[in-house]
């Protein structure tokens, strides 16, 4: 690949092994979820609402515990190993940007120069060089999500997790952020999960597809995609990318056919 490094599965940077979750109202919303994640992987998660897209993330960046198996490490990650960025940008509205950037290291108490001179940064390469003094009312959409992208980013995470960052941005904007992210992954080096409920975004960006199935939320197909990088916008139109797509599509088709439980309400 010319553009992020070239993914290894040996050992695994990340493992899932066996790992079932059922919540305590008695919902089973991950059943014997096993995947192994080299460094450097870009990893999209399709699946249908309620497969348990998110519940994955939440267990890797150990937010909730497993109901059964586990989940192991080559190394595991330090304070502000793991970067996330969600739907919302969930920035402090009265916090200028480049504070709201800053706040990771704040908060693991890196000093301030330094701590401002990262910030800097990294706006410079989200491309917010000139908003770091603004407020998040004075940003749009997509400029709110460089900011959380870059506010992820600052603790120089080894893994990033990605639960719909682009869904509430417009088409174009989207594609530029799917573009910037893919620049910000080839320079940096970061394992990106990226959990979206879009086929083509996903098949643009990563390495690899993992299908889920629902009810329970289980691995339904796991499928390398084969296409070089760097990727930019003529592949949106090659033909080896549509053939991705429609590999990935089918797949989830045939998730949403699979025999599960009737309801996610089985034992886990
Ligand atoms: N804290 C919780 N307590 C009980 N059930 C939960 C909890 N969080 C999620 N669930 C349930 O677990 C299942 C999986 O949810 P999850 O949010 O992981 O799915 P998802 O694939 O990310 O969905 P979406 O694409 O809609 O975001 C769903 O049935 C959901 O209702």
């Amino acid at each position: 690949m010319g553009q992020g490094p070239a993914p290894s599965l040996e050992p695994p940077f990340l493992e899932l092994r066996g790992v079932s979750k059922r919540y305590p109202n008695g919902t089973v919303a991950l059943s014997d979820i096993s995947m192994a994640v080299g460094e450097g992987e870009f990893l999209a998660i399709v699946g249908a609402s309620g497969c348990g897209k998110s519940t994955i993330l939440r267990h890797v960046a150990g937010l909730v515990a497993p109901s059964a198996g586990d989940i192991r490490w080559s190394r595991p990650p330090a304070a502000g190993g793991i970067g996330m960025v969600f739907q919302e940008p969930t920035l402090m509205p009265w916090a200028r940007i480049q504070d709201n950037v800053r706040l990771p290291l704040d908060l693991a108490k890196v000093p301030r120069v330094e701590a401002d001179a990262r910030v800097a940064a990294l706006l410079a390469q989200v491309g917010l060089a000139d908003f770091a003094q603004a407020y998040p009312r004075e940003l749009s959409g997509g400029m709110k999500m460089r900011a959380s992208i870059a506010r992820a980013l600052v603790t120089r995470p080894r893994l990033l997790l990605m639960d719909e960052p682009f869904a509430a941005l417009d088409e174009i904007t989207r594609q530029k952020l799917n573009d910037d992210l893919l620049a910000l992954w080839g320079e940096q080096c970061f394992t990106v999960l990226f959990v979206t409920h879009s086929v083509y975004e996903g098949v643009y960006l990563a390495n690899r597809a993992i299908v889920m199935a629902p009810r329970p939320g289980r691995i339904h197909a796991d499928i390398p995609l084969d296409l070089p990088y760097p990727r930019d916008e003529a592949l949106r139109t090659d033909a080896r990318y549509a053939a991705a797509c429609r590999q990935v599509s089918l797949a989830l088709a045939d998730a949403m056919r699979s025999p599960g439980h009737s309801s996610g309400e089985t034992a886990a």
